[in-house]
């Protein structure tokens, strides 16, 4: 019976209309039509990723269709067919991951089918072509020819984040949960306007749980007045918006690392979280306030000390950085090699790209500089087992849900940071002052 049902709802709609078709008949149909295009668009927008499943074959045969209509426009615009069409071999993999693999001509090198990736990407009005080797002779374009993270969704808190190794910030471009390591120190790099905002509450969210039981203490520190930290503050034990107050804070994480060091000498090689060994996450809005932008250059040295030694010394025993900023330049963030995780939202140029992701991630298909501004919190991250470049997104923490989170989550902890410390490196004079009385009374 459940197999006849289509045939039965066609006779059903059919008959009337072939016997005598009226007025009414024809309001139905139009009204039953209404109702199942918006059943089916409120479908495709609200269960994105159920609705690209249900669609994905009749779309892969549409974009199959596509690619071997525009191949030989794309081919010859870019000078790969002098010696004939390259030859489309296959096109595998289903909506919107889709696999083209072509047989470059003789005399064609790998190098010529990247360059010609652009080309393909804009003649197909698609997300993204990776190019890739196969074997010794054929070559794969890798194709996304639909987006899923052009959809913006809201970062969610989670109380049950038990491996913090991995935090769960968003999704990739492959439909999956992005998960973030957490542990190599990471730097977060993108313009003004392009999500920083989202990946630091994005992480700050995933931590929420384990802050509320102890084992995770946050420190913020944001020299752009606090706007961003000070909005959820209560998950953070200490918090710092000004110069003075971030390097006290910092100065005494280094002398935390250093009594943990002591303690865990001969005794222990990797730290364990928890309530009695928290682990300290420093999350910066902005490094280069802090280390480039500042006018107080006594600070801004202390802060680069105090940065590079729990950078290099802090991993094992439990002290962690995150750190935004807008402009990765070498002279801003001298530490720069110390930060081994990196994330690149929207960046101005290519080398910009490069020098947040590494030549390589760039030449597999990163390109921080093409994101879009109205795609803020994408950004591309190199996995972790080096494969190519990875397109991701962070979800979008408003105002209203940082407060929220801050509240339920609240940590118990509040660290008494001691005030400054004098720098006697500074007051002490570079060289032995000359003895005024003794040259006085020699003359
Ligand atoms: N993941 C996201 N999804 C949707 N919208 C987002 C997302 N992240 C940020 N936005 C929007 O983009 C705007 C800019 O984001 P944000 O303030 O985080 O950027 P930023 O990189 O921190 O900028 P700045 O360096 O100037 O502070 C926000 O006002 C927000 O509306």
């Amino acid at each position: 019976m459940t197999r006849k049902q289509p045939g039965v709802i066609v006779l059903v709609v059919a008959v009337p209309w072939l016997v005598r078709p009226s007025a009414v008949l024809v309001a139905a149909t139009v009204a039953g039509l209404v109702v199942v295009i918006t059943a089916i668009r409120c479908w495709a927008l609200t269960r994105p990723v159920s609705f690209g499943h249900a669609t994905a074959l009749p779309r892969t045969w549409w974009w199959r269709r596509q690619v071997r209509e525009v191949w030989p426009d794309v081919a010859a615009a870019r000078g790969l067919d002098v010696h004939g069409l390259p030859e489309l071999r296959s096109i595998a993999g289903l909506w919107p991951h889709m696999r083209v693999t072509v047989r470059p001509v003789r005399g064609q090198m790998i190098e010529e089918y990247d360059a010609a990736g652009p080309a393909l990407q804009t003649a197909l009005g698609i997300a993204r072509v990776r190019c890739e080797p196969r074997g010794f002779r054929d070559v794969v374009l890798h194709l996304t020819v639909g987006d899923d993270l052009r959809r913006p969704f809201a970062a969610t808190a989670r109380a049950d984040v038990l491996d913090l190794s991995s935090l769960p910030l968003g999704r990739t471009e492959r439909g999956e949960t992005w998960r973030l390591p957490l542990g190599p120190h990471t730097l977060v790099a993108g313009s003004s306007g392009s999500g920083k905002g989202s990946v630091f509450w994005s992480i700050a969210f995933a931590l929420a749980g384990a802050v509320r039981e102890g084992r995770v203490l946050l420190h913020g520190i944001d020299l752009k007045g606090g706007m961003e930290v000070l909005m959820g503050r209560e998950l953070f034990s200490t918090t710092a918006t000004d110069a003075g107050t971030a390097v006290a804070s910092l100065e005494h994480l280094v002398t935390l690392m250093r009594e943990r060091n002591l303690a865990y000498a001969g005794k222990v090689r990797s730290h364990r979280p928890s309530t009695a060994e928290p682990l300290h996450v420093v999350m910066i809005d902005e490094l280069a306030a802090l280390t480039a932008y500042s006018t107080e250059r006594d600070l801004q040295r202390r802060a680069e000390a105090a940065i590079n030694l729990l950078c290099s010394q802090g991993r094992a025993t439990g002290f962690v950085f995150i750190a935004c900023l807008q402009d990765p330049r070498k002279e801003v963030i001298p530490s720069r090699g110390l930060f081994t995780q990196t994330i690149g939202l929207r960046l101005k140029d290519a080398s910009e790209t490069a020098m947040v992701l590494g030549d390589s991630a760039a030449t597999t298909g990163a390109a921080c500089h093409r994101i879009t501004r109205d795609v803020p919190g994408t950004a591309y991250v190199v996995p972790e087992d080096g494969g190519p470049a990875l397109r991701v997104r962070a979800g979008y923490a408003s105002d209203d849900a940082i407060r929220n989170v801050a509240q339920r989550f609240a940590t118990s902890t509040h660290l008494d940071v001691p005030p400054l410390a004098v720098d006697d490196s500074v007051r002490r004079p570079r060289r032995p002052a000359r003895d005024t009385t003794a040259d006085q009374e020699a003359s």
